[in-house]
């Protein structure tokens, strides 16, 4: 609703009431214009300021609403009456002003910002554009090269930027609304028109074409195959073309366009899934909203190399002291070069004072006595990481808490050597740490809910999107990739090449194709994993490596590459030719193309054509039906938690919201026929048999992935 108060003789005050973000939900407009014919009526009103409720402008249109029957006023014509008021009307901007809180605020007469004010227009994250006027109001407000630049990408800004801009009138510290009042006072009787957005002429550059076409290729690449920030850029380029009123139906016709598109259903669940995913809860019942996490301020990094590094960047950037330790001088200094340099880049970046101060590195176990977290990052090794832990538990306090960054070991194996089990958490950062936004924070049979909120807690403090999850070998993330990538390497043995599954999967929207990332990420790293857990061994024919181990369907071409030393853009080949070693541009490489030929010739295998569609089902939906097991054992407490770990870990496109969301958009019961197709003809790929999960939902009528929760619980009552 809307709260309407008369203040001073002539000023009526408008507050947005709709907690927590003041959404503009039907009840929000409907007050909104009832008050607005209230301050219009009222002949002593002179002039009306708009504000938000618990110092919070407005978060924009209610997202809820939009999967319903939108109903209530409609906000282009609300905002219209706005603008076209006879009498001066200015908003008071506090805490954020988003998307239709801005549209709203632009078609006020002036604005006015707190210093902490964030604003901007982020529907395109949503898979919308601005359609309440403001991919018309605002390029005639600050230009179209720096409207093109807000709308294509919803990046929120400060108060400060917005007034270099020119989005706001004023920026003050310290009450806004009675800023505004002030600044109404000032120029109550002031001619109005030229206060007006859409009275203004279209924003002109004397090259729109040439600089709409540069949008479009950015934004094109930037986020391949969605299209909400191309529609964004035909809809600012209308604002330069045509009189408001044209743009104004070229903006409703791409909204009708995008508003029930499966793109824009897609990103609205993401948003939704991020914040349930930081509601966490434990199979015991422990979950967010009952657990205390206490503060941490110390913490100690054990191991630079690339993840410790990482991590000690971001504790402090979230203003965390961190001991980190190496083994030996060399790498202590080495450690310590790369932090302090990226750590310096940054207060440069951002203008503020460098943090270093924050920072401690030592070769002494003993400098970590009085931390209250300890995030060991060494190599990958569970004999190595024992020693560590056992190393810890003699010079930490009792309460510390001690988390492993590990991407798949067991958390329950490296606790059980320690002194407090219910104080290990797992915590799987990805690589680089400083920059990927995700952190599986990994409970143990043994973890308390205490350690399991404490890890969220400093997650979120270092701006990660942190997901909890049970203890199971690859935990979520990891253990679905494996049949991803299975699948993507049977499907070279049966005639595929690297470039072909790759573009497949982009062309899906991943933002790299699987072997790309492979090349990235070091070929060797799976292979080191393999020789870890028995899959290679001594006994296997160098010459002709069996494609079965342990009664299951394997292929060996990633060993056989390893073998050759092609490792991947470190090396400067590995299912890509690059320039140099370390270079990152992928060619084809017809060295590989003779080598899969050979390959498929020495084990008599017929190559065919495979399908974009095949490679896609088969990749996608293996990973989709992994996740639908994890959720039948209850590794996630539901399937939003597996979508944000893809959407933020993996490079999955967030307009198809996740690979359960995906599974659910193109149907479970064709999900459930395809694995059955795939499986029948792979019998000896016990990861294509369908999950019983998969089933039962099918049986029960393909309930939306809103309701999944509910049947997974039933499920698990039932086993
Ligand atoms: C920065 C934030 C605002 C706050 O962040 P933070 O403090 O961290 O808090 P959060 O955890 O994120 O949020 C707290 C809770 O608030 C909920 N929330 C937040 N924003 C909204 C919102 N806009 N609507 C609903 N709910 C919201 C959030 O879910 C949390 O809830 P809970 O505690 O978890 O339960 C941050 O929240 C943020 O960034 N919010 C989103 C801001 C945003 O994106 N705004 C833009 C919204 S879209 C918009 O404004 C569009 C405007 C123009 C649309 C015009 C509509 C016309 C429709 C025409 C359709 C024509 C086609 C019809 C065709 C047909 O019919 O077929």
């Amino acid at each position: 609703m809307a709260l309407y108060t008369r203040v001073k003789e002539s000023i009526a005050v408008i507050t947005l009431k709709n907690p927590p973000v003041n959404a503009l939900s039907t009840a929000v407009r409907r007050g909104i214009v009832e008050s607005l014919s209230q301050a219009l009526q009222d002949e002593q009103v002179k002039a009306v300021v708009f504000c938000g409720e618990n110092n919070t402008f407005c978060g924009g249109a209610d997202i809820k609403e939009f999967s319903g029957s939108m109903s209530g006023p409609p906000l282009v014509p609300m905002i219209h009456s706005i603008e076209a008021s006879e009498k001066l009307i200015v908003a008071a901007i506090e805490g954020v002003a988003l998307g239709g809180g801005l549209e709203l605020a632009l078609g006020c007469h002036y604005r006015v910002a707190d210093t902490n004010a964030r604003l901007g227009l982020p529907e395109v994250t949503l898979g919308l554009l601005p359609a309440a006027g403001g991919t018309q109001r605002l390029p005639r407000l600050i230009g179209i090269t720096a409207a093109l630049e807000l709308i294509t990408t919803g990046r929120h800004i400060s108060a400060k930027e917005a007034l270099k801009l020119g989005i706001v009138d004023q920026v003050i510290e310290g009450n806004a609304v009675l800023a505004a009042m002030a600044l109404a006072l000032s120029v109550i009787g002031q001619p109005l028109n030229a206060r007006r957005l859409s009275l203004q002429a279209p924003a002109w550059v004397p090259d729109v074409d040439y600089v709409c076409e540069a949008a479009l290729a950015r934004v094109k690449q930037r986020s391949r195959g969605a299209m909400a920030p191309v529609a964004c850029v035909q809809a600012v380029r209308a604002a330069a073309m045509l009189p408001y009123s044209k743009g104004m139906e070229k903006e409703r016709q791409l909204m009708d366009m995008l508003f029930r598109s499966s793109q824009a259903r897609a990103m609205q669940y993401a948003f939704f899934a991020q914040r349930s995913a930081g509601k966490w809860s434990l199979p015991n019942g422990a979950q967010w909203n009952n657990t205390k996490a206490r503060n941490v301020e110390r913490v100690g990094v054990i191991g630079l190399g690339t993840m410790g590094q990482g991590i000690a960047v971001s504790l402090v950037k979230a203003g965390i002291s961190v001991v980190a330790i190496e083994v030996d001088t060399k790498q202590l200094e080495l450690g310590k070069k790369a932090v302090t340099a990226m750590l310096q880049r940054y207060a440069q970046r951002q203008g503020v004072s460098s943090p270093l101060h924050l920072l401690k590195f030592t070769l002494s176990f003993h400098q970590l006595r009085d931390v209250d977290l300890v995030i060991e990052a060494v190599f990958e090794d569970m004999n190595l990481k024992k020693r560590v832990f056992s190393e810890l538990c003699k010079v930490l306090k009792e309460n510390t808490i001690i988390c492993t960054n590990t991407s798949g070991l067991n958390v329950d194996e490296l606790a059980a050597v320690t002194d407090r089990q219910h104080l290990v958490v797992g915590m799987h950062f990805f690589a680089p740490a400083h920059v990927m936004r995700l952190l599986e924070v990994v409970y143990g049979s043994g973890s308390s809910p205490e350690a399991v909120a404490i890890a969220m807690a400093l997650g979120k403090r270092m701006q990660k999107v942190c997901v909890a999850v049970g203890n199971c070998s690859g935990f979520v993330g990891n253990r679905m990739l494996k049949h991803y990538m299975d699948q993507s390497v049977y499907l070279l043995e049966e005639g595929a090449t690297p470039e072909q599954v790759d573009q497949a999967l982009e062309e899906f929207g991943f933002a790299m194709g699987i072997f790309k990332v492979a090349d990235l990420s070091g070929l060797d790293v799976g292979w080191r994993v393999r020789k870890a857990s028995g899959l290679i061994s001594p006994d296997i024919d160098p010459v002709k490596p069996s494609r079965w181990r342990f009664g299951r369907r394997y292929c060996p071409l990633p060993d056989m590459l390893c073998q050759q030393g092609r490792l991947g853009q470190k090396t400067g080949h590995g299912w890509y030719l690059y320039n140099s070693p370390g270079s990152k541009e992928a060619k084809c490489d017809p060295e590989i193309l003779k080598f899969l030929e050979d390959y498929r010739l020495k084990y008599g295998i017929i190559p065919r054509r495979i399908s974009s569609q095949e490679v896609i089902e088969r990749c996608v939906f293996s990973l989709a039906n992994e996740g639908l097991r994890i959720l039948e054992e209850g590794i996630t407490a539901g399937p939003e938690d597996i979508d944000i770990i893809y959407l933020f870990g993996y490079g999955w496109p967030r307009y198809r919201g996740g690979p359960m969301f995906y599974a659910a958009q193109v149907g479970l019961s064709v999900v459930l026929e395809k694995l059955e197709h795939y499986h029948h003809l792979q019998p000896d790929v016990p990861s294509l048999e369908p999950s019983q999960l998969l089933r039962k939902l099918v049986a029960e009528g393909s309930p939306p992935i809103q309701q999944w929760k509910s049947h997974i619980k039933n499920l698990h009552s039932q086993l």
